[in-house]
C-alpha cells in the first residue's frame, strides 16, 4: 500500500526527534529557486517541509526566487530576458515587471501554499521593514580572446549592502514564517533585482545561521564522474573550481556557499528541490541528502 503524506510524516518525525532537539531555536535559511517551482505536488511538499521545520522549533526562513517566471512574464510582454554573466540585464521596466512577480505574484503564492498548511507565513521583501539595502552591483569579465576587463552595466541589478536583523529578529519569536523576494532599495531610492542566491547567502550570513539550504535541479555538487560529494571543504571547493569539475551556474552557487560560510554561516548545503521533501531529509536525518560545505 501507498504511504500517505501523513504517514509519512509521521514515520520521518519518529526518527527525526534528535536532529529536531540539534536544531531547536536555530534559525534554516531555505533559497527555494525558480527552477524547483511549477510542481504543485513538490510545492505542497515544500510547503509541509518548511511548516514542520517551524513546529519543531526551529527558525526557517525562506527565500526565493523566480527566474524563470519573471522570463515568462518579461515574453508576454514583448520583452526580451538578457543575461550577463549569470545576470538579468535589468533597466526600469524590467525591474518594474521582477517587483510584480518575485515581490507580487510568486511571493504571495508560497505564502498560500505555508498558510494552506495551517502555520502563519509573510510575505515580505528587502524594502519591508527596512530589512536589505542595494547597491548597484558592479561586475566585471573579463574577454576571453583579449583577457581584458570589461565592467558591466546591469541597470537595476544589486548587490546587498546591508541587513538589519530587526523584523527577522521579531518573526523568529512569533509564530511568522517570512517569506523573501529578493528585490531591495537603495540608500538612492531606485529598487534593485537582486540574484537570489546571494540574496539568501547575506540574509544567512547576517543572521549567524546554522543552515543555508540551495534547492536546484542537481542532488547537490557532483564529481567528476557524476557521482554526489556528500562534504566539500572551502578549500576543496576552490579546487573543483579550478579543475572545471564545478561549471556553469553551480559556480556562483558554490561560490555564493563560501561567502555566506565565510560571513559566518556555519554550514551550506546543496540539494535537490525536484526530490520531494528533500528539506526535511537533509535536515532530519544523520547524513543529509545534498552536499554539505563547510569552513
Ligand atoms: N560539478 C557539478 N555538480 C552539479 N551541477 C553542476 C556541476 N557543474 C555544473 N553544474 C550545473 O549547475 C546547474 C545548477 O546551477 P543553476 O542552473 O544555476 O541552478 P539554479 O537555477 O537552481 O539556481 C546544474 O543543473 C548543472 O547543470
Ligand atoms: C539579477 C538577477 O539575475 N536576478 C534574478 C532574480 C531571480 C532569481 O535569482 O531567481 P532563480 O533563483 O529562480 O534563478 C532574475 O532576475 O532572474
Amino acid at each position: 500500500m501507498n504511504e500517505t503524506e501523513s504517514e509519512m510524516q509521521a514515520r520521518l518525525l519518529a526518527k527525526a526527534l534528535p536532529f529536531m532537539q540539534r536544531y531547536e531555536n536555530k534559525t534554516i535559511v531555505v533559497k527555494y529557486g525558480g527552477h524547483a517551482m511549477g510542481n504543485p505536488e513538490l510545492g505542497k511538499a515544500f510547503a509541509s517541509d518548511i511548516a514542520l521545520l517551524k513546529q519543531s522549533g526551529v527558525n526557517p526562513i525562506v527565500v526565493h526566487g523566480g527566474g524563470p517566471q519573471i522570463g515568462a512574464m518579461l515574453s508576454k510582454m514583448g520583452i526580451e530576458s538578457k543575461f550577463e554573466g549569470g545576470l538579468r540585464v535589468t533597466d526600469q521596466k524590467t525591474v518594474e515587471i521582477v517587483e510584480m512577480v518575485l515581490a507580487g505574484s510568486i511571493n504571495k503564492e508560497i505564502v498560500a501554499l505555508i498558510n494552506q498548511t495551517g502555520e502563519w507565513a509573510i510575505g515580505l521583501c528587502g524594502k519591508d521593514g527596512n530589512m536589505v539595502f542595494a547597491e548597484k552591483a558592479r561586475k566585471t569579465v573579463k574577454d576571453p580572446d583579449s583577457n581584458i576587463e570589461r565592467v558591466l552595466d546591469l541597470g537595476f541589478v544589486g548587490e546587498v549592502v546591508e541587513v538589519d536583523r530587526t523584523l527577522l529578529d521579531l518573526l523568529a519569536r512569533s509564530e511568522m514564517i517570512p517569506v523573501i523576494a529578493p528585490v531591495a532599495p537603495g540608500r538612492d531610492g531606485a529598487t534593485y533585482n537582486i540574484n537570489a542566491d546571494t540574496f539568501a547567502g547575506a540574509i544567512a550570513g547576517a543572521l549567524n545561521a546554522t543552515r543555508l539550504l540551495f534547492l536546484t535541479d542537481v542532488p547537490g555538487v557532483l564529481d567528476k564522474n557524476g557521482q554526489l560529494i556528500k562534504e566539500l571543504s572551502v578549500a576543496e571547493a576552490h579546487a573543483l573550481i579550478a579543475d572545471g569539475t564545478i561549471s556553469g551556474g553551480m559556480i556562483p552557487k558554490v561560490e555564493t556557499c563560501i561567502d555566506a560560510i565565510k560571513a559566518g554561516v556555519q554550514g551550506v548545503v546543496i540539494l535537490n528541490g525536484k526530490t520531494a521533501h528533500s528539506v526535511l531529509l537533509e535536515i532530519f536525518t544523520e547524513h543529509g541528502v545534498g552536499t554539505l560545505i563547510v569552513p
